[in-house]
């Protein structure tokens, strides 16, 4: 089964779907290379107006690195080499110069909240959840995700999703300011299209300098310096014995 797929319709509109639901979508190095060819693509094709990125199946948008695939880095050396190749391509989706949506089709937890605070519009399914659960396995955002959160939400309410390491539903993720719309499970792609419906009618190039007023903040106040001492931080924090306890209990309970 292919790991991710991609569609694309006459309006501009690109999906890219992790489709990995026996895993619930979790990240693993096939993923990050679909993702990144598809960032890069969108980029540069002048008929494609917005990327949106979901997950397959009804549980899961995305529950972040694929543990059985990381759990094997135990060096903050190994663990750096991965957590800056995805919290380079998380850069890249932030930057990308057209809208980016995150249709958060269940739970998103750990790195799969970063996936989603990358894009610009984070849209959830009412049956869904948000956790940035890192905390709890005694690391942080690995990816860059705390960077950008604290660029996007209220500092109180990004910075508690962040510390308590809790699982909001959707519904305290949209109070919070992290989730834009939620959505009723049956109808997510209709209501998901709806909700871009209104800016894709419009001149790819108004999208793409309105989008351009944000990157050039974002930049100016080197925020991909700000994300990779985020990754290195994680790194350290990767090598630790809570953290490889908490995978090596996390796994465990799943064989
Ligand atoms: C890489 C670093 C990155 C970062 O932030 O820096 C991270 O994302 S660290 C990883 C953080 N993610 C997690 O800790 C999520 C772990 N998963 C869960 O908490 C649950 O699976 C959940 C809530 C996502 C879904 O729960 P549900 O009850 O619906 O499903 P199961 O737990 O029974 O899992 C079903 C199936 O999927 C496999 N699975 C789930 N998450 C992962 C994952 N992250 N990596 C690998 N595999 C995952 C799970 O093992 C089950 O597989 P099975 O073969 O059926 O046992």
């Amino acid at each position: 089964m292919e790991k991710f797929l991609v569609s694309r319709d006459k309006n501009g509109l690109v999906w890219f779907t992790i489709n990995r639901p026996e895993k619930r979508n979790a990240i693993d190095y096939d993923v990050m290379d679909g993702l990144a060819k598809i960032i890069n693509y969108v980029e540069e094709n002048d008929s494609d107006k917005i990327l949106i990125i979901t997950g397959a199946g009804n549980k899961a948008f995305c529950s972040g690195g694929d543990l059985n695939a990381f759990h094997s880095l135990l060096t903050q050396e190994d663990a750096y080499k991965m957590l800056s190749k995805m919290g380079g391509i998380l850069y890249k989706l932030l930057t990308l110069s057209k809208p980016t949506v995150a249709l958060l089709n269940g739970v998103a937890i750990g790195g799969g909240c970063e996936l989603a605070t990358a894009c610009d519009y984070r849209l959830g399914s009412t049956d869904g959840s948000v956790g940035f659960v890192q905390g709890r396995m005694g690391i942080t955002t690995g990816w860059g995700g705390a960077t950008m959160l604290l660029e996007k939400m209220p500092y109180e309410n990004a910075l508690q999703m962040l510390m308590s390491a809790e699982v909001f539903s959707a519904i305290d993720g949209y109070k919070k300011g992290f989730i834009h719309k939620v959505i009723g499970p049956d109808n997510l792609l209709g209501e998901c299209e709806q909700f871009i419906s209104k800016q894709i009618i419009h001149n790819i190039n108004v999208l793409t300098a309105y989008k351009n007023v944000a990157i050039r903040k974002w930049q100016e106040s080197n925020i991909k310096a700000r994300m990779f001492e985020e990754i290195e931080t994680c790194s350290h924090l990767w090598a630790t014995k809570e953290h490889h306890t908490a995978v090596k209990e996390f796994l465990e309970t799943k064989i």
